[in-house]
């Protein structure tokens, strides 16, 4: 296998004709090996990155792409060495399996026993075998979806590109294939970055995920800080299911009035409102509670089971509670909302540290 290469984008923006600037410019460095997820809602700019990756689109004037430490910007993509996935697998309908996956290797015009070898590997590789000869259309989506990827790492290229690969799969498949894809991506350790709006799809398969809004990167981080330490309040609302209480007074001893209850949290007492993902919150005996609410409503999931919680707030709170309990709607509900569990994005640990710290120096 090729050894992998980082990726260097240096002030890529990308306008198109009319004036509508799809892309910022963007800074950004992709180490070697990493698989780095572009995560967003529709609109927001992860397919033009990850064409200005590719060679499909040129950034504007001034941006630079570099792989490995070698300047790409002006290399169409049949030259940059990558591999590319996409949601609608763009395969050779009339051609068999075995052909579409060799195609590139013909064109590179590897030897007929090469060939043969990278072949039998790949289709190992992605669970094809015995299937070499079948036709595209007589396969199934996902089935399809496996020829493609095969077809892409086949050539071993430096960089493998994914565009929403399991969109067009049901959630089942789509759910298998992901995992697959994440074993396939770190026993190659080849640098992959791999677009979709589906969240647990970028937790399950980035190293690092990139989350962009409107042209610009909102957060770039690993799932884990994305997740637990969203750097503003787009990212804290877009990843997971957050609730937003309105702080409406502060007590000494870091108590936080909210509607329902008061919170303990000395850490936030700058905030507005405090955050709060719905698995972390508690269902208590209501004499123990923070803060008192009537179930508006209980979803049962099977695994866990949805709360609708109204605490006397503009918007109920969300609650993931067991599953084992009954909550008919109306029920008086006692929650706990620990403090480590209560975030504010734009007040960071690190930014309260370094307030703190300054304000203990000045003090
Ligand atoms: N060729 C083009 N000409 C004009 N505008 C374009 C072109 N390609 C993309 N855009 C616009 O640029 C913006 C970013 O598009 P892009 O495809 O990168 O978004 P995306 O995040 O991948 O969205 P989606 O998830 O819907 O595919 C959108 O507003 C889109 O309409």
């Amino acid at each position: 296998m090729s050894s992998s290469v980082n990726i260097i984008l240096t002030q890529c923006s990308r306008t198109f004709s009319g004036g509508h600037t799809a892309l910022q410019p963007l800074d950004l460095h992709i180490n070697a090996g990493e698989t780095l997820v572009l995560l967003g809602p529709s609109g927001c700019g992860k397919t033009t990155t990850l064409r200005i990756i590719s060679g499909l689109e040129s950034p504007d004037q001034g941006g630079r792409v570099q792989f490995g430490g070698q300047d790409v910007t002006t290399l169409p993509i049949e030259k940059r060495d990558v591999g590319m996935v996409f949601q609608n697998y763009a395969l050779f309908p009339n051609m068999s399996v075995a052909d579409n996956i060799a195609y590139g290797l013909k064109i590179r015009r590897l030897s007929r026993s090469e060939i043969e070898q990278r072949l039998a590997e790949v289709m190992r590789m992605v669970d094809l075998e015995g299937f070499g000869e079948r036709r595209i259309e007589a396969l199934s989506g996902g089935q399809k979806q496996r020829v493609a990827l095969a077809r892409a790492i086949a050539v071993r290229p430096k960089v493998l590109l994914f565009d929403e690969p399991l969109a067009a799969l049901d959630a089942k498949l789509r759910d298998r294939l992901r995992l697959e894809i994440g074993q396939l991506l770190r026993k190659l350790g080849t640098t992959a970055v791999y677009v979709t709006h589906d969240q647990d799809e970028a937790m399950a398969l980035g190293d690092r995920i990139a989350v962009m809004q409107a042209g610009r990167i909102a957060q770039l981080g690993t799932p884990q800080e994305i997740y637990h330490q969203p750097a503003n309040t787009f990212v804290a609302d877009f990843i997971g299911a957050v609730n937003r209480l309105v702080v409406t007074g502060k007590g000494a001893d870091g108590q936080l009035t909210v509607p329902g209850g008061e919170l303990t949290a000395p850490h936030l007492q700058e905030a507005l409102s405090v955050y709060c993902r719905p698995e972390d919150i508690e269902v208590v005996a209501l004499a123990d509670a923070q803060v008192k609410g009537r179930v508006l409503q209980s979803i049962f999931l099977g695994q866990s089971q949805q709360l609708m919680v109204d605490t006397g707030g503009a918007t109920p709170i969300q609650v993931k509670a067991s599953s084992r309990q009954h909550w008919p709607t109306g029920a008086a509900i006692g929650l706990t909302l620990p403090p480590q569990a209560l975030f504010h994005p734009e007040l960071s640990h690190s930014k309260l540290a370094t307030t703190s710290a300054k304000e203990q120096a000045n003090g």
